[in-house]
């Protein structure tokens, strides 16, 4: 009698898990204020994809305890909408749903949004000290955070709650000795999340469609800050192969991750709304997190709280950037 074909002996970790524990932190923060935080979401597309992340985002929001408001705004309104939403003492957070010019315009949508306001952390400031490795808004007092991307920062969650993360090393440097591949590189999510592992101490491959960089803090993480290097020539079949960790977020349904470059018993990590990976991958993984979504939505709220917590603390330094009309009203 010949035994049955046994089943992979890769767990597949759903995000939720994650998301839950995560709320548990954000329902503690909840507790400690008066009135609970108002997320005002602006939609000036037809893009599906965007009303579905809204709806989704209003669903959770309310499950848990936040008020959220989608306000449907023509593209001719949206600057004059963002700017009464920042003087609003009523408004906590903003989300504005991207494309809407799919051009610079959209760039600049993005830097009207008052830092204090910001919930994905799409202001200079923000990203300034996420590439450099600077953690606060107030270096010396170190109580305000700076605020991280969303979906980069979900993916970072995961790899804390899947142990990747080493907490016997000092914060900083805890995912020293990791290798990981992230295929995509985008502004929104691939270069902030490879930026983000990098000063944490990993070595990452970033992989995009013109080619692959390597992003490292240098040999023994000499370096305050991660260094980028660009492997001219390099394919995915040079680097796959040493990676322990691989986070895939390629947007369409066209692409696969060929999954016979994975080492044994890699975590892989998909992020896009498409399956970036076969169902082959179990063959090979040890652990497999098919879809991030839930934790990216509670990682919005704890955005959300942070920056009620931050302004709290009433010394929102204006930085240069934040110096516009309206600001120092908002902030006071
Ligand atoms: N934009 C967002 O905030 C969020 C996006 N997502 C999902 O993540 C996915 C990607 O979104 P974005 O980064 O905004 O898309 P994007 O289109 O801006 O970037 C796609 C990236 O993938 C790379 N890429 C495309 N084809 C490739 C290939 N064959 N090999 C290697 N790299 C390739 C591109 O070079 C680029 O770096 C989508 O499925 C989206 O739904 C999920 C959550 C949030
Ligand atoms: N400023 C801005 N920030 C965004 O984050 C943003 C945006 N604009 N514009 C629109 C896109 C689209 N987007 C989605 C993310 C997750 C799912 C999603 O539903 N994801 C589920 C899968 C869907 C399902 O459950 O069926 C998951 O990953 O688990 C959908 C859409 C965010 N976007």
């Amino acid at each position: 009698m010949s035994a049955p074909k046994s089943s992979t002996s890769c767990k597949v970790m759903l995000s939720k898990h994650v998301a839950n524990v995560l709320l548990e932190e954000v329902q503690e923060g909840l507790k400690t204020l008066e009135k609970p935080p108002h997320l005002v979401g602006f939609l000036a597309n037809n893009d599906p994809a965007a009303l579905m992340y809204a709806q989704w985002t209003q669903k959770t929001c309310e499950e848990y305890g936040f008020r959220y408001s989608l306000r449907e705004v023509s593209r001719d309104e949206i600057e004059e909408a963002i700017i009464a939403a920042n003087a609003d003492a009523d408004v906590d957070g903003i989300i504005v749903y991207y494309p809407i010019f799919n051009n610079r315009q959209d760039q600049y949508l993005q830097q009207i949004v008052d830092i204090s306001k910001d919930v994905e952390g799409l202001s200079h400031q923000y990203i300034f000290n996420m590439y450099q490795n600077i953690r606060f808004l107030d270096p010396e007092t170190k109580r305000q955070k700076s605020i991280l991307p969303c979906t980069s920062l979900a993916n970072i969650k995961i790899l804390e709650y899947l142990n990747i993360y080493n907490t016997i090393l000092p914060y900083g440097n805890r995912l020293h000795g990791h290798t990981i591949c992230v295929v995509n590189r985008s502004e929104v999510v691939g270069r902030p999340l490879a930026a983000l592992l990098a000063n944490d101490g990993a070595c990452v491959y970033s992989v995009d469609i013109t080619g692959i960089q390597k992003f490292t803090r240098g040999e023994g993480l000499k370096n305050r800050r991660h260094e980028v290097v660009d492997m001219e020539g390099a394919t995915l079949k040079d680097v796959a192969p040493l990676c322990d960790v691989v986070i895939s977020g390629v947007p369409g349904d066209k692409y696969k991750f060929d999954t016979s470059l994975l080492r044994e018993g890699a975590v892989c990590i998909n992020f896009s709304s498409e399956k970036n990976f076969g169902p082959e991958v179990k063959e090979k993984a040890s652990i497999f997190v098919p879809s991030i979504g839930k934790v990216t939505i509670v990682v919005l709220l704890r955005n959300l709280l942070r920056l009620v917590q931050n302004r709290r603390m009433d010394n929102v330094k204006p930085a240069a950037a934040t110096e516009r009309p309206g600001t120092l009203e908002a902030n006071s």
